[in-house]
């Protein structure tokens, strides 16, 4: 088992060349937002952005559309529901994150099996791609593409059918045997996340209950997809998302009681340089 710390983050991340441009980051492809759940697109799309994606195009249902293209400005918008926008954004993009705020219906299944089973780029389920997979954990076996998911106890009680006390009581053996059997990283979030791909378990420690509030695992979603994107193999964009994500929240709790998303996004590339970036061993907890 092994604890995250500085150290072993600082030597996952990859130097940016001075020559580079967008086209070399990566363009990550956001399926989220529904009526009601417009915030939960905004933050994985903007957690995608605020980590360095060269683009991020967020693909949602047109009656959130023009709302939500107006709030972010530097991403692309299409429409999910025209199938040729999604086989396009497939062909382009080098990572995908479906789920947040999308909506559990029979509609939002099949476009998600389309892109479970067509797409090639590291894919990251949350929230409801999560509730939408639970239905049919079989359709893991026609993928290409290396996944991660991301569940709260509720979304991995859904996905193993094993009620929330009994996953809580033996969190580490479920999280590994989930991993190993369906040969994805699982993300089980909680005070201390526990990260496995079946093979290795990875604890992070970083953040704090200043975090508990919502849209906080919608933002987490959109940074591991921004970081799988850029060209970090899939495990250590996991890894490298979840620490900054609970560093820049625990960090701005030594100032703030709450920290919420919007908190969380503006900092995280500021906390990235100065922490993570930097050559220098930073005294970062103390
Ligand atoms: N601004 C926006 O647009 C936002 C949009 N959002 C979107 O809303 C959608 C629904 O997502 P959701 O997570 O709110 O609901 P759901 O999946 O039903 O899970 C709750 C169930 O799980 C249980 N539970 C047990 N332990 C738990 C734990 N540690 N952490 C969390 N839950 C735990 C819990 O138990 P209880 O608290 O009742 O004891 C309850 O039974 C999703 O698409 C998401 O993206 C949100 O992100 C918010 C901001
Ligand atoms: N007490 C805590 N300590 C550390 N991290 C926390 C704590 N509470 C929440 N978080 C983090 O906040 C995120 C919450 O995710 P989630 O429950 O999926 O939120 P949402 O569905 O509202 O987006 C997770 O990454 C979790 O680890």
């Amino acid at each position: 088992m092994i604890e995250l710390d500085e150290k072993f983050i600082k030597e996952i991340y990859i130097p940016r060349e001075p020559d580079g441009y967008k086209g070399d980051y990566g363009h990550t492809f956001v399926v989220a937002g529904c009526k009601g759940f417009e915030g939960a697109a905004y933050f994985a799309t903007m957690g995608a952005i605020r980590t360095g994606s060269g683009l991020v195009t967020l693909g949602t249902h047109s009656d959130v559309l023009d709302h939500l293209s107006v709030k972010l400005n530097e991403a692309m918008t299409v429409s999910i529901e025209n199938i040729t926008n999604v086989r396009q954004m497939l062909d382009k993009c080098t990572s995908i994150v479906i789920g947040p705020g999308l909506g559990d219906n029979p509609r939002n299944y099949d476009l998600l099996k389309k892109i479970v089973v067509c797409g090639s780029s590291p894919l990251v389920i949350d929230a409801d791609g999560l509730n939408l997979l639970a239905k049919d954990l079989t359709l893991l076996d026609k993928r290409l593409c290396p996944t991660v998911l991301t569940p709260h106890f509720g979304e991995f009680s859904r996905l193993t059918g094993v009620p929330i006390d009994e996953l809580k009581k033996h969190k580490i053996e479920h999280a590994f045997d989930f991993a190993r059997k369906n040969n994805v990283i699982l993300v089980l979030k909680d005070h201390k996340t526990i990260i496995t791909d079946g093979k290795e378990i990875y604890i992070n420690t970083t953040g704090n209950s200043s975090m508990a509030n919502g849209g906080m695992g919608d933002t987490l979603a959109g940074i591991i997809a921004s970081f799988a994107g850029q060209g970090y193999c899939t495990l250590k964009a996991t890894l490298l998302g979840v620490y900054l994500h609970g560093l820049t929240g625990e960090i701005l709790s030594r100032g703030m009681f709450c920290v919420n998303p919007t908190h969380l996004l503006e900092a995280l590339p500021y906390i990235m340089k100065k922490y993570i970036c930097n050559n220098n061993s930073n005294k970062i907890l103390k």
